[in-house]
């Protein structure tokens, strides 16, 4: 009996060394390849990152990715390196066009599924769509975002940044002037965003009955990290699922549902409004959309045309609290450009340049739009910035990184309006690496709008109020966390309301 014990105990030995063996050779093997074999082992980068993900999937679900990926670019003093094994991450000008303009006989790069992962009931909108799909939806929606459709929708925006003067104004007075901007100004993209995409407002600003999903974005993002991280391996997908908190999951899915029933509602209503819908109907051809799909754009706007100008108006005001020069400049050149409140419009305010150096400046430092934009390299491969990359491979602009770089802006951390204003101390900035709306087929459509929304509120904001950080103002408010949008915590500052000219 002993001896069989024996034998059977000496054969598990032997079987697991040899699994041990295995093992080891497995992993010092795929470290070797991947270190020094592979294809993209030239690229500079850390060893650890070039065998495995986990550096990257770390970065990611600690919020810091674009802190990692920015530490990685200083480290190795270079546009180009390698974040994970088969992941690089390019901060040069010139990758925005070799890897987002279309080029004779090249395939386009495609959206990095498992970043972007796959929609909720299978409908595409025009970010996710396949290159057919989206030519098709794009010449639709591109007559709502024409400078024509702007003009209309200007006396609907008007009101609602009416309206968010009024709300600060009542707030600066219950609350001594002390004034959470980062929630006025989420509440107010959300409003308008809602009256162009429903006909109808989700009146954030005026109730507490949507706020929520103004807030939920934050914890939607997360989620939607954690799907991203998961999807890298077959079986963490949906084992992760279930760890999602159910009450978000409750809330996305009556969002969903309230997203449906507004469109459902506006396109019974008919075509007399000046919102995005009255152009679809208007052009909506057998070659057009369809209900669903006008639904899952609709969702689109509400998530990409929203949180993306409050963050660039929040970070503004918080960059001019901090730099009183800046702030007396551009308050300066407000109150001198109009003589009275209605002068402030769409067509007068781009006429600024000392604003619209102020929102490139707040851009730069804290853009809003920090994804990086993972696609896949195509068939036959690509050169990305002078680099030879195969196909197959994830390659990313991390606008953060890129605009932090000692390498694309002199002072790179410190903000500085005046060098989009040709001042000869920045004449070595690399301004073309400053694409906040990215380029190519799937740039941003709303930019024209956004550009006039801010301008608007910034406008208005200094025409009405005098602005000065408060003693709640957090002197380091933008290290935040990052969970594809900065995960934005509230910004106090005080407003006080100023004498200003009376309409005759
Ligand atoms: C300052 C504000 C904004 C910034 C920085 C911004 C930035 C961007 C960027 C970088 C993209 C490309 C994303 C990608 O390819 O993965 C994009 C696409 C898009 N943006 Fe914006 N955006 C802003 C405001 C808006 C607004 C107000 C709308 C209005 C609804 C909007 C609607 C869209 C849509 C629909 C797309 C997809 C376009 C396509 O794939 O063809 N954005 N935006």
């Amino acid at each position: 009996m002993a001896v069989i014990n024996d034998v059977n105990g000496s054969q598990a030995f032997l079987l697991l060394s040899a699994l041990s063996f295995l093992l080891i050779a497995y992993l010092v093997t795929s470290f070797v390849y991947n270190v020094y074999f592979h294809p993209l082992s030239k690229f500079p980068g850390p060893k650890f990152a070039a065998y495995t993900r986990i550096p990257y999937l770390r970065a990611q679900l600690t919020g810091k990715l674009p802190h990692y990926i920015k530490a990685l670019h200083d480290q190795y003093d270079s546009n180009v390196v390698r974040i994970s094994p088969d992941d690089l991450s390019f901060t040069s000008p010139s990758a925005w066009n070799d890897m987002f303009v279309l080029q004779r006989g090249r395939e386009t790069f495609q959206k990095d599924v498992i970043i972007y992962g796959n929609p909720p009931q299978g409908v595409h909108a025009v970010l996710t769509a396949n290159d057919a799909d989206h030519v098709r939806m794009r010449r639709i929606l591109a007559h709502a975002f024409s400078e024509k459709a702007l003009k209309m929708q200007e006396p609907l925006i008007q009101s609602h940044v009416n309206i968010l003067i009024d709300q600060l104004r009542q707030c600066s007075i219950t609350s001594g002037g002390k004034v959470d901007v980062e929630a006025f100004f989420r509440w107010a993209t959300f409003d308008i965003m809602g009256e162009l995409a429903f006909g109808e407002s989700i009146d954030c600003l005026r109730s507490q009955r949507h706020r929520q999903w103004s807030s939920m974005i934050f914890d939607l993002s997360k989620a939607l990290v954690v799907m991203s991280a998961s999807r890298r391996y077959p079986w963490s997908e949906k084992t992760l699922r279930h760890f999602l908190p159910k009450q978000l999951m409750r809330r996305t899915a009556n969002n969903a549902k309230l997203i449906s029933e507004l469109v459902d509602r506006r396109l019974k209503g008919g075509n007399e409004k000046q919102d995005f819908c009255s152009y679809i109907l208007k052009y909506n051809d057998e070659k057009g959309m369809t209900v669903p799909e006008i639904k899952a754009n609709a969702s689109l706007f509400m998530a990409a045309g929203t949180d993306s100008s409050a963050t660039i108006l929040t970070g503004c005001i918080y960059f001019l609290t901090q730099n009183s020069n800046a702030l007396k400049r551009l308050s300066h050149e407000i109150r001198n450009a109009f003589n009275t409140e209605e002068d402030i419009t769409f067509a007068s305010t781009p006429k600024l340049p000392y604003l619209r150096a102020v929102l490139d400046e707040s851009t730069r430092m804290y853009p809003p739009t920090l994804a990086g934009q993972p696609h896949r390299v195509p068939k036959g491969g690509a050169m990305i910035s002078g680099n030879w990359v195969p196909a197959g491979v994830a390659v990313q602009i991390n606008q953060w990184a890129a605009y932090q770089s000692r390498q694309n802006f002199v002072e790179p951390n410190t903000f500085i309006p005046e060098r989009w204003l040709d001042d000869p101390r920045f004449s070595a900035d690399q301004r073309d690496v400053y694409q906040p709306f990215s380029v190519g087929p799937h740039h941003c459509i709303g930019r024209t709008l956004a550009g006039a929304e801010m301008r608007l509120i910034m406008c208005k904001i200094l025409w009405f109020f005098d602005l000065q950080a408060s003693e709640d103002t957090k002197t380091n408010w933008p290290d935040q966390l990052v969970y594809l949008r900065w995960q934005k915590t509230p910004l106090v500052v005080r407003l006080t309301p100023r004498e200003v000219p009376q309409t005759e």
